[in-house]
């Protein structure tokens, strides 16, 4: 394969162009296309030597919203915005590396909600986008990630940036994603009976850096912060049912409003005549979460980095400083979630679905996952500069792939 060759023929330079300095600086471009954004990484390695691993030097990021499945119907608009954000890439790569630095996108949730067919057209005009650049383009260059893949690229990126894949005493973290239109769990079991209690399809082995990790892992599609305002509205998959207003107990009162999500619009609203407050909505939303998850016994008692809408919500409601992050506790959404839902007077500068947010990450955590009130959290968007995201993972992935790292 010609375009692998390339790969070789310029990141193995050391006995072709030894004291070329530049020669050791190489990028990989990452596209994440999710349920509510288009985002672009472009990673720049080093390779100090060539006996060592490709050092991750640091991270151009930039994002756009809506997402690609918001332009089901207009597949060609959908790439047009892939197309501005990889431009950026052409500014930051220089242009001697342009053929041998890989460009790849991944869809999740969002796209894997849509019809095949539409799905497919929309994949299609990127992959062209692709083709038209001057980046290296490998096969399946454009394609919708396996949800497996979504959470253990997530963990890979976590460990990885806090220190944990390398050395002896290697402490994973497990890792908790909570997207728009679908929401991972993955972590590295330390109990045998965790194993014998798990259906197979939770669990997968994944190589990286050299070792084999064996980690429980699943996505819940549907199962999104963005999927499950739907769900609790009682309006997911009811596209059919033209302008039907869907109220929740979760909403303030006198709210009448519309929602795009997926292509589609909803009209929702509060209970006007009826209850509203954090008690009612845990009921509409334990409708959602309750015995719909596996729950490992496990976790219970271990802490876990969580990010997107769980750092996002935290940011909103002052739980969390937006560029510290912070440690948190299960029950602090919860106590939000009591003192958002019971004053929504208060908070209607906010989203109108603060309330039913929050309330929806407490019942998540609770009764979904099984989590304890005083399981610790660590929300975490960057680490050393670089998001916290599976786009990493994934470019590792990639890079081994196409044989620079092992
Ligand atoms: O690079 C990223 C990508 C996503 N998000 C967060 O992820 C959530 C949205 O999820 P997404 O659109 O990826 O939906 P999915 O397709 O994963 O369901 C929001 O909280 C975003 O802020 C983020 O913080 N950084
Ligand atoms: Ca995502």
């Amino acid at each position: 394969h010609s375009n692998r060759e390339m790969w070789f023929r310029d990141f193995f330079p050391a006995n072709m162009c030894p004291i070329n300095a530049k020669a050791d600086t190489f990028y990989g471009i990452m596209f994440d296309a999710g349920s509510t954004g288009t985002r672009i990484h472009i990673y720049t390695f080093v390779q100090k030597s060539p006996e060592n691993l490709p050092e991750l030097e640091g991270e151009i990021f930039e994002s756009v919203k809506p997402g690609l499945s918001a332009y089901a119907d207009q597949p060609e608009k959908g790439a047009e915005t892939v197309k501005r954000l990889l431009d950026m890439a052409i500014d930051a790569v220089p242009p001697h590396l342009w053929k041998t630095t890989p460009v790849v996108l991944k869809a999740t949730a969002g796209l894997r909600l849509l019809s095949e067919e539409k799905a497919q057209a929309l994949l299609l005009e990127v992959r062209e986008v692709f083709e038209e650049s001057p980046f290296l383009v490998p096969e399946d260059s454009v394609s919708i990630m396996d949800g497996s893949y979504e959470g253990i690229l997530a963990w890979i990126t976590v460990n990885f940036l806090t220190g944990q894949l390398s050395g002896q005493n290697q402490h994973t973290v497990g890792t908790l994603d909570l997207g728009g239109a679908s929401t991972q769990i993955t972590f590295l079991p330390r109990f045998e009976e965790t194993f014998k209690e798990t259906p197979g399809d939770f669990l997968t082995s994944f190589e990286m850096f050299n070792s084999t990790y064996k980690l429980y892992t699943h996505s819940y599609l549907g199962f999104g912060l963005k999927a499950a305002r739907l769900a609790t509205l009682g309006a997911l998959n009811m596209e059919a049912v033209d302008g039907q207003m869907f109220r929740s107990s979760c909403l303030p009162k006198q709210l009448e409003a519309e929602w795009h999500f997926g292509g589609v619009k909803y009209r929702y609203g509060g209970n006007k005549e009826g209850e509203t407050g954090f008690e009612p909505c845990y009921l509409e939303v334990l409708k959602v979460v309750k015995g719909k998850l596996h729950q490992p016994d496990e976790i219970r008692g271990s802490s876990f980095y969580a990010f997107s809408y769980y750092y996002d919500r935290a940011v909103d409601t002052n739980l969390i400083d937006y560029e510290q992050g912070g440690v948190l506790e299960v029950k602090d959404f919860e106590r939000k979630a009591k003192e958002v839902c019971d004053n929504m007077e208060r908070y209607n500068s906010a989203s109108p679905f603060l309330c039913m947010d929050l309330t929806y990450i407490t019942a998540l955590l609770k009764e979904g996952f099984g989590f304890r009130d005083n399981t610790l959290l660590q929300l975490t968007k960057k680490v050393n500069n670089i998001e916290t995201s599976w786009t990493l993972g994934a470019t590792f992935h990639l890079l081994q792939s196409l044989g620079l790292t092992y």
